[in-house]
């Protein structure tokens, strides 16, 4: 099946451990994902959406404890523990081999084995890595066909270069006892077993183009990072690409896909990605970035016209939908989608109230990127695309402000390292809890945190013409819990700033913590927000922020001697500068 020798060997090994009753070499064409689909109609795994409003589309309902990702099932089993560092979960690689092979035996039996060879970035592009996931999910190799470039041409290019990131996936007993989702980065293998959720089973996602990625990224020089991309014309038709990095469930389809408010006639936006960057260093010393996906995997509640069209008009076909609600004829719905009413629940009851959200919190859709009105051919090019911002977001009811402008790379890696935020939906565990989550990578850094940072530094210390760093807060709320700031298309005013302070064409107010918006400089032109609402969305109090540093300082000393002493420095000249306002 390929003239990969390693790959050939591979999978005979698999299927002698996992028993499969077949085996499948997945070639990404149309046949196959249409013999895919009817399969899994036929077995119940897929239901057909309307074919009329909704054709091609479908929806996958997974086990109810299966719904989103498990970051304690999660390791990173470097041979070295401290080489994982504090933010991930260990094991020896030979006691995860251990447990994994004991769990792999006979896992396959009576399934097919699906061979899926994908590539993460465009096809022809010297920063795309290729990867082969096997699977006896049949819903997973139908979704890496959406989310990757699969099947024919990454495997030939597989043949060309020789190397491949390996990924062993089984949905096994769907228990959550025998779930875990192990990462080996030296071996770039990854092995998860027991989930059937995205984040856990895509192995081309998460686990490769972040986890084992950035562990790759360290050693050869560049950035794997959980940002979208977009491109930004203005009415003079300069071209602005802005990086962004915002934990799960916090913003980034939203914003890569943005639609701008009405009195924004002649500014365009362009979607490259929106969840994951490759980031490298070009010849010219500007950072170049791409989007590994091909798809997006995106969150279904709280999409709806007013906050987001481009979504909803690229989910009117070719959509598999995953633990939405249905209404009675048929079509997909969610909370924040209309007032209807649906008539089943994701797990397919009859809709009650008392039983919470008709649609999981989680639930969510997978859709060719190429789909979304505002994808841009940008994304197809091997160089990727130049950046000129980077932004770090949270959501955060309250301190962190609007927007914030680091003064300088090293503060920007400060700002990004001392992210914290609200948590959500997509992954298991109380929501709502404010945690660290530096860079939106808590879980998807592959190695220590203390030696992330410091190639960060050094990644800025090779950029001749570094893009600035920001961070946002679109999550502000008053006392009543409502949000300060209208978010969504809006989020586009504050975005002008920033490209703004890009070219340097207009000033700001200096603080301790970072530049911020001089009165009037974000344009509120037709909207309702007061000017109190604005003051408290760009005020830092000098004592809060004292104590927020407190804590960033023992958060950052918890990582110990692995983290670079200008991050410790960066961070007591911002907390004298608090001390001394404070005090003046
Ligand atoms: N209030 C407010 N909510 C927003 C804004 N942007 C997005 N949201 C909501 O936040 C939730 C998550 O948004 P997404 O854009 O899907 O977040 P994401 O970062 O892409 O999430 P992942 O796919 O988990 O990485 C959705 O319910 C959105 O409706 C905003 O500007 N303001
Ligand atoms: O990985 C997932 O399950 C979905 C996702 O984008 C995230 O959680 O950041
Ligand atoms: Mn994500």
């Amino acid at each position: 099946m390929t003239s990969n020798q390693a790959l050939a060997d591979w999978v005979r090994e698999v299927a002698a451990l996992t028993q499969p009753e077949k085996i499948h070499w997945c070639d990404g064409s149309q046949a196959e994902y249409d013999a895919l689909i009817a399969d899994m109609l036929q077995s119940g795994t897929l239901i057909e959406l309307d074919p009329e409003t909704r054709p091609r589309s479908y929806l996958h309902r997974s086990d109810p404890s299966d719904v989103a990702r498990t970051e304690h099932l999660t390791f990173v089993c470097t041979p070295e523990r401290d080489d994982a560092g504090p933010n991930n979960q260990w094991l020896s690689p030979a006691d995860a081999h251990a447990r994994m092979d004991a769990l792999f035996a006979g896992a396959m039996r009576g399934r097919t084995l699906y061979v899926v060879p994908y590539c993460m970035g465009p096809i022809d592009s010297p920063l795309a890595r290729c990867g082969v996931e096997i699977t006896d999910s049949p819903y997973v190799a139908a979704s890496m066909r959406i989310m990757t470039r699969m099947g024919a041409p990454a495997l030939r290019r597989i043949e060309r270069e020789g190397s491949f990131v390996r990924g062993l996936h089984s949905l096994g007993d769907l228990h959550p006892e025998r779930r875990f989702i192990m990462h080996f980065p030296h071996e770039l293998s990854i092995q998860s077993i027991g989930s059937g959720y995205g984040g856990n089973a895509l192995l081309g996602k998460k686990c490769h183009a972040l986890r084992i990625a950035s562990y790759q990224a360290r050693q050869e020089g560049w950035l794997a990072e959980h940002m979208l991309i977009m491109g930004i014309e203005d009415p003079q038709g300069r071209l602005h690409y802005i990086a962004a990095a915002f934990p799960s469930a916090c913003g980034k389809t939203n914003m890569a896909m943005l639609i701008p408010p009405q009195e924004y006639q002649g500014w365009k936006v362009k979607t490259i990605g929106d969840d994951i960057a490759w980031l490298h260093v070009g010849e010219d010393g500007r950072l170049w970035a791409i989007n590994p996906e091909a798809g997006f995997f995106g969150v279904a509640p709280g999409t709806s016209r007013h906050t987001n069209a481009n979504a909803v008009d690229m989910l009117q076909h070719d959509t598999i939908f995953t633990n939405v609600a249905l209404t009675e004829d048929g079509r997909p719905w969610w909370e924040g989608l209309s007032d209807e009413t649906p008539a089943y629940d994701w797990q397919g009851r009859p809709y009650d109230p008392a039983n919470g959200p008709a649609a999981h919190p989680n639930s969510r859709f997978t859709v060719a990127a190429r789909q979304c009105a505002s994808w841009s051919d940008a994304a197809e090019r091997p160089s990727g695309v130049p950046i000129t911002a980077i932004i770090f977001g949270g959501r955060r009811a309250s301190l962190a402000p609007l927007v914030l402008e680091a003064k300088n790379w090293q503060h920007g890696v400060l700002l990004g390292a001392s992210m914290a935020s609200e948590t959500t939906a997509a992954a298991t565990g109380q929501v709502g809890v404010v945690r660290r989550d530096p860079m939106a990578m808590q879980p998807f850094c592959g190695y220590h945190f203390g030696d992330y940072w410091a190639h960060w530094l050094a990644t800025g210390a090779r950029l001749s013409q570094a893009p600035g760093i920001y961070q946002v807060n679109w999550f502000r709320r008053d006392a009543e819990r409502r949000f300060l700031w209208p978010g969504y298309g809006e989020n586009l005013r504050v975005l002008k700033w920033i490209i703004e302070r890009c070219q340097g064409s207009i000033d700001a107010q200096e603080t301790p913590v970072g530049n911020l918006p001089l009165h009037g400089d974000i344009d509120l032109t037709g909207l309702d927000v007061s000017h109190e609402h604005m003051r408290q969305l760009t005020h830092i109090e000098p004592q809060d922020w004292l104590s927020e540093m407190d804590e960033v300082a023992s958060f950052l000393h918890g990582y110990g001697p692995r983290v670079p002493q200008a991050l410790h420095e960066e961070r007591e000249r911002v907390s004298q500068g608090l001390r001394q306002q404070a005090s003046g």
